[in-house]
């Protein structure tokens, strides 16, 4: 699904309104009737409900929103935030709307700004994607006061401050939302680390914007949806066998880290591979022939770490190597021997990427869309120096794939997926419960799978970094975040490809 900029926002709601021959009030008032409905499901009308409303159409929803609260009995305070002169159409149309029992506070100076208990329920319509400069002044004053507060903060389409998405400059200031509900589609914003402070729990509201001018816009981002993954998903065919699914060899393991090759074995075997030999150093033979019999194991010349790439290398339709390689010097001599030699796609991980990224030499031997990288942030910065902000990061990615045409899995709470043409794909599935050692190997498993599987390497990515999120998703509900290990996720492999595989409505 594609992620919208801010500009391309407003293109969809004129075109929406063109198309359906409605009026932007009409939009607005849909928008806010999404809004209130996930409102109301969530707060008891007992509660008192405090609305701060911005000078444009995010002012206006709220304005929207607090008319329809009052009729629903709750018990709405309402602030008209600054100076009004300018208010949007829609806003002052809005205002026109409200009861007369509604009446609304003016803040025009810091000492009109209400003081809040903590837990206060307050909704937040200051600004949306019409932010066009930093917070300052009264609205920063406000949006300082709030956080303050303590109260639980709902925003309405955005944090109010925060920009949608580029880099918000340090001088603005933020509101740190609970909850955000935003229209239709999720912000960029929203799936950057760096804002999860702001954002709180996202949700989003349908409010029939044009899927036509959705599915014609041109965009480099996307998310991926439960429904995305269900469409790559490819069924068995009843007359299979092994041999159709791919054969991948893993170059994993050393002395110490025996239990990263177990792992990534594991969820190769699971990602649904129709083969699979292990090449580890000789202290992991018995390991691996003890804790995955469903693979073969080759033995490496060297006792502890790998040195050598197998005899038959070309028999494989896939490789994925690092977890648990560590950066030995015989060990960077095989990796370069592997991206000198192998005609296979390559899936690269963890200690192979810091062997690569020490060496511009072994950077520049990357065989081109043959590769798919998958850091977490510090080995990305190992690879493309060190990274201002998360925006610049995701710069870096799109020009390191452009660079050397391939594709990286930037590990994070949103994984982002960059392909060499310049997309961006974002993944929505996963928790907390997965930051813990060995879920990376898990993936370096299940994507060398998926690709042994024909899969295109967009392809395993998007559906490996969907598949492992959902894994631990279902994990989740029985063992909890905190008690979640790498092999939970792996166990739940079966749970979570079924769920893909079920008839889409
Ligand atoms: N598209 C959709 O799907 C739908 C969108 N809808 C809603 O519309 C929202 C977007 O509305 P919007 O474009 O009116 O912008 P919004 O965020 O209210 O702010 C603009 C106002 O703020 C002002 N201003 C800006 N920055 C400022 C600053 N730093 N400090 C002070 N002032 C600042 C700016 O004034 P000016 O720049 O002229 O000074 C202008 O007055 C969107 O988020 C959603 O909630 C729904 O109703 C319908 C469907
Ligand atoms: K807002």
């Amino acid at each position: 699904m594609k992620l919208l900029t801010a500009a391309q926002t407003r293109e969809a709601d004129a075109f929406t309104i063109k198309e359906e021959g409605i009026t932007s009030t009409d939009l607005m008032e849909r928008a806010a009737k999404a809004f209130t409905c996930w409102f109301e499901n969530k707060f008891q009308p007992t509660e008192e409900v405090h609305i701060f409303c911005g000078p444009g159409n995010n002012g206006g929803d709220g304005l929207v929103a607090a008319r329809l609260l009052h009729e629903r009995n709750y018990h709405v305070k309402l602030y008209l935030v600054g100076d009004l002169a300018n208010a949007s159409d829609d806003f002052k149309v809005n205002q026109e709307r409200l009861p007369q029992d509604l009446k609304p506070q003016f803040i025009q100076q810091e000492t009109e700004i209400p003081q809040l208990q903590q837990k206060t329920c307050v909704i937040d319509a200051l600004f949306g994607t019409g932010l066009n400069r930093p917070v300052i002044g009264l609205y920063a004053q406000v949006i300082s006061i709030l956080n303050d507060s303590g109260a639980c903060i709902t925003s309405v389409d955005m944090p109010s401050g925060l920009y949608t998405d580029s880099q918000t400059p340090d001088e603005g200031a933020i509101i740190k939302a609970a909850y955000t509900i935003s229209f239709e589609l999720p912000k960029l914003a929203f799936l950057l680390p760096q804002h999860e402070q702001y954002v709180g729990k996202w949700h989003v509201v349908k409010i029939g914007l044009s899927q036509q001018f959705i599915s014609e816009v041109e965009t480099g981002l996307y998310f991926i949806t439960q429904q995305d993954a269900q469409h790559l998903v490819k069924p068995r065919k009843k007359f299979s066998h092994k041999g159709l699914y791919g054969h991948a060899l893993l170059l994993c393991g050393g002395f110490g880290k025996m239990g990263a090759a177990v792992l990534a074995a594991r969820a190769c075997l699971r990602g649904g591979v129709g083969l699979l030999t292990i090449q580890a150093p000789q202290v992991g033979y018995t390991v691996l022939q003890t804790a995955v019999p469903e693979a073969m194991t080759l033995t490496d010349k060297n006792r502890k770490h790998l040195s050598e790439l197998p005899n038959e290398i070309t028999k494989f339709d896939v490789i994925g190597t690092g977890p648990g390689l560590g950066t030995e010097r015989v060990t960077k001599t095989a990796i370069g021997q592997l991206l000198a030699t192998a005609q296979q796609p390559l899936v690269i991980d963890a200690d192979a990427i810091n062997i690569i990224a020490g060496s511009e030499k072994l950077k520049a031997q990357l065989p081109k869309n043959k590769v798919i990288l998958t850091p977490h942030p510090k080995e990305f910065e190992r690879l493309v120096g060190k990274v201002k902000n998360d925006y610049d990061r995701l710069q870096h990615l799109r020009e390191f794939c452009a660079e050397y045409q391939c594709y990286v899995t930037l590990k994070g709470s949103h994984t982002a997926i960059g392909t060499p043409e310049g997309k961006v794909y974002f993944n929505t599935t996963g928790n907390s419960g997965m930051a813990t050692g060995g879920t990376g190997d898990v993936l370096t498993g299940i994507i060398t799978a998926l690709v042994g599987q024909q899969y295109t390497l967009e392809e395993a990515c998007l559906l490996g970094v969907y598949v492992h999120g959902l894994s631990a998703d279902l994990a989740l509900h029985t063992v909890g975040a905190i008690s979640m290990t790498a092999s939970d996720v792996i166990d739940h492999l079966p749970k979570a490809f079924l769920h893909l595989s079920q008839p889409m409505p």
